[in-house]
């Protein structure tokens, strides 16, 4: 029988619907506590009420608490850990654990779209779904999975893409990577491994920014005066900004601040296409840091894992632009 750790964090999953007003809240125990000895599968699991909150109120020292602690739970001879965790910020923790803590033992984070005493409920049926893929055998070596709705996907590449919809979990340009069947758990891609980074701490301002359509200067301006230590840009298509911000992209450059770059496209990876005043080339050659693949909140969480690293430059532009 497989032994799973299951660490509740809290989120609509672990929330109830009140029937007078329509309002979803917490309630004064996790309901999922309720539930979580008896789910009939053959595991064992140990349940842990780790954080009862909603994800927006997560933060980079909650997932170092969660790395920490799946951490000193590899030398309790578990064999997997299941995370259930508001949706809203559920990818950027999956992702933080997938860079610190790699393919040691499967780790599995689900949610809920809907409260645990709503009809079509779906926090139980993905909690019985992430056990059972983190007690699979084929979850081995596969880093951080994200499993709602009978899909499984990668922390790396998954994103929320619907403010209600049960199917809100997609993998952009690549797909999910397996399925949960009514019987098996099933991997249908290759995993390609990436590099990854132990973190004691997560200290480090790194605001986002999309570019749009006559974009200027000043706004990087007003952030680089404001004791940044890194930026993430959302660029246009193929990783191209408007002309007006190159001064300030390259002050911020000049005064050792990493300038990360991502599309705001859904689909595809940002790389240097274009030459002209603003392309991507360019921008490539300015020192900007193409984040291959991934979307700016988590090309944040890469930036901030790097920075509290201790990495010295070329190996923080190393780790930054891996094609991963
Ligand atoms: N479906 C959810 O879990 C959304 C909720 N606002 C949260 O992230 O905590």
């Amino acid at each position: 029988m497989k032994k799973i750790l299951v660490l509740h964090t809290g989120g609509t999953i672990a929330m109830a619907e009140d029937s007078q007003t329509g309002e979803v809240s917490t309630e004064s125990t996790n309901p999922l506590l309720k539930v979580s000895q008896s789910v009939g599968l053959e595991t064992e699991l140990i349940v842990e009420d780790f954080f009862y909150i909603p994800s927006p109120h997560i933060t980079p020292k909650h997932m170092l608490a969660l790395k920490e602690r799946i951490l000193s739970a590899l030398s309790e001879g578990i064999d997997g850990v299941v995370i259930t965790h508001g949706t809203d910020t559920l990818e950027e923790t999956a992702y933080f654990l997938d860079i610190t803590i790699g393919d040691k033992i499967p780790i599995v984070i689900t949610g809920a779209m809907r409260s645990s005493n709503e009809i079509g409920s779906d926090g139980l049926y993905n909690f019985l779904s992430a056990i059972r893929v983190a007690a699979s055998d084929s979850a081995l070596n596969k880093g951080t999975l994200v499993v709602m709705n009978d899909e499984i996907h990668t922390a790396r590449y998954v994103t929320k893409t619907h403010t209600t919809n049960v199917a809100t979990f997609r993998t952009p340009t690549f797909g999910p990577v397996g399925l949960v069947n009514k019987h098996n758990v099933s991997f249908y891609q290759q995993l390609i491994t990436s590099h990854t980074l132990d973190v004691t701490t997560v200290d480090a301002r790194i605001p986002i920014v999309k570019a749009y359509a006559g974009m200027e200067g000043s706004i990087l301006d007003i952030l680089s005066e404001s004791d940044i230590d890194g930026l993430v840009i959302e660029a246009l298509g193929a990783g191209n900004l408007p002309p007006q911000t190159l001064p300030a992209i390259d002050n911020m450059i000049a005064s050792g601040i990493p300038v990360v770059l991502v599309s705001r496209c859904f689909n595809g990876v940002a790389e240097g296409v274009y030459s002209y005043d603003g392309g991507g080339i360019q921008l490539e050659r300015k020192g900007v840091l193409f984040c291959n693949g991934l979307n700016s909140q988590k090309a944040r969480i890469k930036l901030l894992v790097a920075l509290n690293a201790n990495l010295t430059k070329d190996e923080l532009t190393e780790f930054m632009i891996e094609q991963v």
